[in-house]
């Protein structure tokens, strides 16, 4: 379309009509019909485009000077008509072609879209509006305010312009105009506002709404509050993050935190440093109050944006890990070369150096903050814990620092969060490791069989319920020299530890009863189980199965299976057996006296299943294990 458009003929100057994507008219339809509380928004996403505008100009700029010619400055002009019931937002940005329009007025060009719009079908109206600006739909918010929206748009070094046109109803049209109704260079976006939405065209609300939401943009802000009236500068444009820390007021640090991360809320931590030295950079980082909406994206992408002494390289450069893409801000770096393309910067060994030390240096104001603010603290680990922990297994480097900053749920910790140091500094005398159950239901680990032997030893266990602990925990080496050990696997080792209440002992015919016992169960359930043996970790259930002492955690080989990725078959479960549960000695001395046989063999083999359903799995036969159940509950009824 935009090849033939863009030549401008007269037989093409008729309007293209287009219909937005399935996605769009879907999010537009949601915005439109319920009642976000906050429909301010629109102006800051409109402010935050045009800043961007300005800023990829300058970018382009670099290599290509003849893109600024005489107007050099980025500005951004609103300008209102309350006659009319108009506002209009321009800037002298990049702007763009006909073809852009389509894709970026028509589209929605990130990943994960269809559950982001799921998502917002089903949120309150506060979340609502929150949802918005993070996932970048922030244009097609003007649709809340008004009824049909133009952007008139002219591409920084060429000779045409278009006008896109909509009353977000599913459709929208692309048509050449004439370069004295679009701005020399950049994009003026013209809202038609609701009869509901007038208060949009009168100076006050508009100048209060830059004040408080886009104050720190980094492009001057122009006001005319009439359409032939002299624009007044509401916003100097100037970097906050070029400010000196003492002059710059929290209030600052949050607006700016909003209009450049799009959130709502408060930060949870502000990181502001100037590093000088080898390198010389600057870097404005915030972690959000609350949980971005894409932070388990498959993608993984980080939003933090990288400057070259003010212009705007990038936000693709993977300024930190994986596991930190929750943190939202920018590095500005006075040292690396601008006149190079962005892939080189992003392979340059100095932006290397940068990552590596702002890395550090988020783990580093993390701890410090875990010190000095531990409630603080730990709202941030309930909101990020389980991305951080993703650095437990990808950065081996900083896996001590990341294993001090995790904080853990236990048997003992009553609901509270514990770390790693809590827990060493309160091991009992002779425990040597660090105990934990992974599964994936806090609720049910704290019900689990394999922990009763800890509890009875007033023993701490972690629980954990994050599905990347099984990948973190089983190759981490240890914390202050104590290896992990999970619960479920091996023997307990819990012979050195003694139990709170001493249990009454055995007689040597039970003993004997219940040795023999354990021969027939490992000759009856044969391949079922690779080993049958007596437990120390169980004390008020009668059985349960752990993992082999040198295979795979049972919750990890449970991960890996449902995921298609385990090599081999499903590990063969020891069966542990109390050997002090009413149920076992009762089974293993009428074994012993000669009892009903099948009988025996049916209530052991209910054995195995209970033990299988207590794992969270299911018992291999089902028909089997109900007829083996209907049997032994017919005969204990008489
Ligand atoms: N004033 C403008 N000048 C040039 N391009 C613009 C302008 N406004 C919007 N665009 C283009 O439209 C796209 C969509 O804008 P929209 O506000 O919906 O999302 P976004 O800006 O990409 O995401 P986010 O709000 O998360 O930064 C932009 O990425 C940009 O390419």
């Amino acid at each position: 379309m935009s090849a033939e458009a863009e030549s401008a003929g007269p037989d093409i100057a008729a309007p293209q009509n287009h219909t937005f994507e399935a996605d769009v008219a879907k999010l537009l339809h949601l915005m439109v019909h319920s009642v976000y509380s906050d429909k301010d928004v629109f102006l800051r996403e409109l402010i935050s485009n045009a800043a961007d505008a300005c800023e990829k100009l300058r970018y382009e700029a670099l290599s290509n000077p003849s893109l600024l010619g005489e107007d050099q400055k980025g500005t951004i002009r609103i300008t209102l008509d309350a006659v009319a019931r108009r506002i209009t937002v321009a800037d002298n940005g990049i702007g763009m072609s006909a073809e852009e329009m389509i894709e970026a007025l028509g589209t929605i060009a990130r990943s994960g879209t269809k559950a982001f719009v799921e998502r917002l079908e089903s949120a309150q109206q506060a979340e609502g509006s929150q949802l918005i600006g993070q996932f970048g739909v922030g244009f097609y918010s003007t649709f809340m305010v008004a009824d049909k929206v133009e952007v008139f748009s002219r591409r920084a070094g060429s000779d045409v312009a278009n006008v896109w046109s909509s009353d977000g109803k599913g459709s929208y049209s692309v048509a050449p105009v004439g370069l004295d109704e679009a701005p020399a260079r950049g994009t003026k976006v013209v809202l038609h506002l609701m009869e509901d939405a007038k208060s949009y065209a009168e100076t006050y609300t508009i100048e209060r709404l830059i004040k408080t939401h886009s104050g720190h943009v980094p492009v001057p802000i122009l006001l005319a509050d009439k359409p032939d009236a002299e624009p007044q500068q509401i916003a100097d444009g100037a970097a906050l993050w070029t400010r000196p820390k003492s002059d710059i007021s929290e209030a600052d640090y949050t607006d700016f935190y909003r209009s450049a991360a799009g959130q709502f809320d408060d930060p949870a931590l502000t990181i502001h440093f100037r590093a000088e030295g080898r390198q010389e950079y600057t870097m404005l980082a915030f972690v959000p109050g609350s949980r971005p909406f894409d932070l388990f994206d498959p993608q993984r992408k980080g939003r933090m944006k990288l400057y070259v002494r003010r212009v705007l390289i990038t936000d693709e450069a993977d300024l930190l890990p994986g596991y930190l893409r929750f943190v939202r801000g920018l590095i500005d770096s006075a040292d690396l070369p601008l006149n190079v393309s962005r892939e080189m910067i992003q392979e340059s060994p100095l932006l290397t150096a940068i990552r590596k030390a702002a890395t550090g240096r988020v783990l580093s104001d993390l701890e410090k903050l875990a010190t000095s603010d531990a409630p603080a603290y730990v709202k941030i680990w309930e909101n990020f814990g389980a991305v951080l922990k993703e650095g437990l297994y990808e950065d081996f480097e900083r896996r001590d620092a990341l294993l001090g900053l995790a904080r853990f749920k236990s048997t003992t910790s009553g609901g509270e969060w514990r770390s790693l140091k809590d827990y060493v500094a309160s091991l009992k005398d002779n425990q040597t490791a660090i105990y934990y159950l992974a599964g994936d239901d806090a609720k049910r680990l704290e019900n689990s069989p394999h922990i009763e032997g800890f509890r009875a030893r007033g023993i701490e266990v972690l629980l954990l319920s994050d599905p990347v602990d099984s990948f973190w925990v089983t190759s981490a080496l240890g914390f202050e020299g104590k290896p992990f050990k999970s619960v479920t696997q091996g023997a307990a080792d819990l012979d050195l530890i003694p139990l709170a209440e001493k249990p009454e002992e055995q007689t040597p015919e039970v003993s004997a009863a219940i040795a023999s016992y354990i021969a027939y169960l490992k000759t009856t359930l044969g391949e079922d189980v690779s080993d049958v043996r007596a437990s120390e970790r169980l004390t008020s259930s009668a059985v349960c199965l752990v993992a082999p002492d040198n295979g795979m955690d049972k919750r990890m080989e449970q991960i890996l299976a449902s995921a298609g990725k385990l090599d081999g078959a499903l590990q063969k479960p020891i069966l542990e057996i109390n050997p002090r549960h009413a149920l076992v000695t009762r089974l293993a001395t009428a074994r012993e006296a000669g009892g009903d046989a099948a009988f025996i063999e049916s209530a052991t083999r209910l054995l195995l299943d209970e033990a299988r359903i207590l794992d969270g799995t299911v018992p291999t036969d089902p028909a089997g294990f109900a007829e083996r159940l209907s049997q032994v509950l017919a005969k204990s009824l008489g």
